[in-house]
């Protein structure tokens, strides 16, 4: 069974070599809210005080303006941000679909290039051999699986990376919308691929700005302003309340 729990999360990112802002009022919902303490160095709070439960079966939104934290959100729940305080417990086998060339090796060829990267995503190395062909096959690169990744053009590593991470059904799916994927028929094919791990994973979780596909695919949406949660409710009322303007922010999570 899959499960995600965030009790009070906060992240914070030092910002070194920050200078004093000049337009900070005009920015007022772009970004985390940035502090300046009198001693050490200035940081923007990317996520604040977030605490949500999710269970089997959830499909959730994440909107929010550009720097609001869906991509922090995103990545704590992944593993790859440790929360500056608060607790993540999440349960199943996750796949987090971003960063797609992290973990890999433009010195090392393919086939090795798939150990690395499948051993990064959690497998075994019995479980990477086992998947070889599979993967192989399914990225079309038979002929470059023994070449070096640096002779790889960026479309053939993304089709490499994601052969990798998507060897096996995940129970949570956490996806970004800025994840890319190659050229137009590998990008159907991964499409498919990825509209069948949808419907199969225990848990989705999916940083969006498009409003069609969000209500498409989620029947609950987490609206996201500044690292605050400021609503997680059905993506209806969270999209009206988004449209309406984001004003004061008393979250009610579930
Ligand atoms: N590695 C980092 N170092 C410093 N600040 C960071 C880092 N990553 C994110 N931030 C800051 O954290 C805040 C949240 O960023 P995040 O990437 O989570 O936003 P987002 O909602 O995904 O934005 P977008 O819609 O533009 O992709 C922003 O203010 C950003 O500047």
């Amino acid at each position: 069974m899959a499960s995600i729990s965030l009790d009070h999360v906060s992240v914070r990112f030092p910002l070194y070599g920050a200078r004093r802002p000049r337009l900070g009022a005009a920015l007022r919902h772009v970004g985390g809210i940035i502090s300046r303490p009198a001693h050490g160095p200035a940081h923007v709070d990317a996520l604040r005080d977030v605490s949500l439960s999710l269970e089997n079966g959830d499909r959730v939104g994440l909107i929010g303006h550009n720097g609001s934290g869906k991509s922090t959100l995103l990545r704590v729940i992944g593993g790859i941000y440790p929360p500056v305080s608060g607790s993540v417990r999440v349960s199943g086998r996750v796949l987090a679909l971003f960063d797609p060339l992290l973990g890999m090796n433009v010195e090392c060829t393919g086939r090795e290039n798939v150990v690395l990267r499948g051993i990064f995503v959690g497998l075994t190395p019995r479980q990477v051999m086992a998947q070889i062909d599979e993967i192989t096959a399914f990225s079309e690169l038979d002929a470059y699986m023994d070449v070096p990744l640096k002779a790889y053009s960026t479309g053939m590593q993304l089709r490499l990376a994601f052969a990798i991470a998507t060897a096996f059904q995940p129970d949570i799916l956490l996806l970004d919308e800025q994840f890319a994927m190659g050229d137009a028929a590998f990008m159907a094919k991964a499409e498919r691929r990825l509209a069948t791990f949808v419907g199969r994973a225990g848990i989705v979780v999916q940083a969006s700005h498009s409003e069609r596909l969000l209500r498409e695919t989620c029947s609950r949406t987490i609206l996201l302003d500044q690292g605050d949660m400021v609503m997680f409710d059905e993506t209806d009322r969270v999209f009206a309340r988004y449209h309406a303007g984001i004003e004061g922010k008393a979250a009610h999570a579930d």
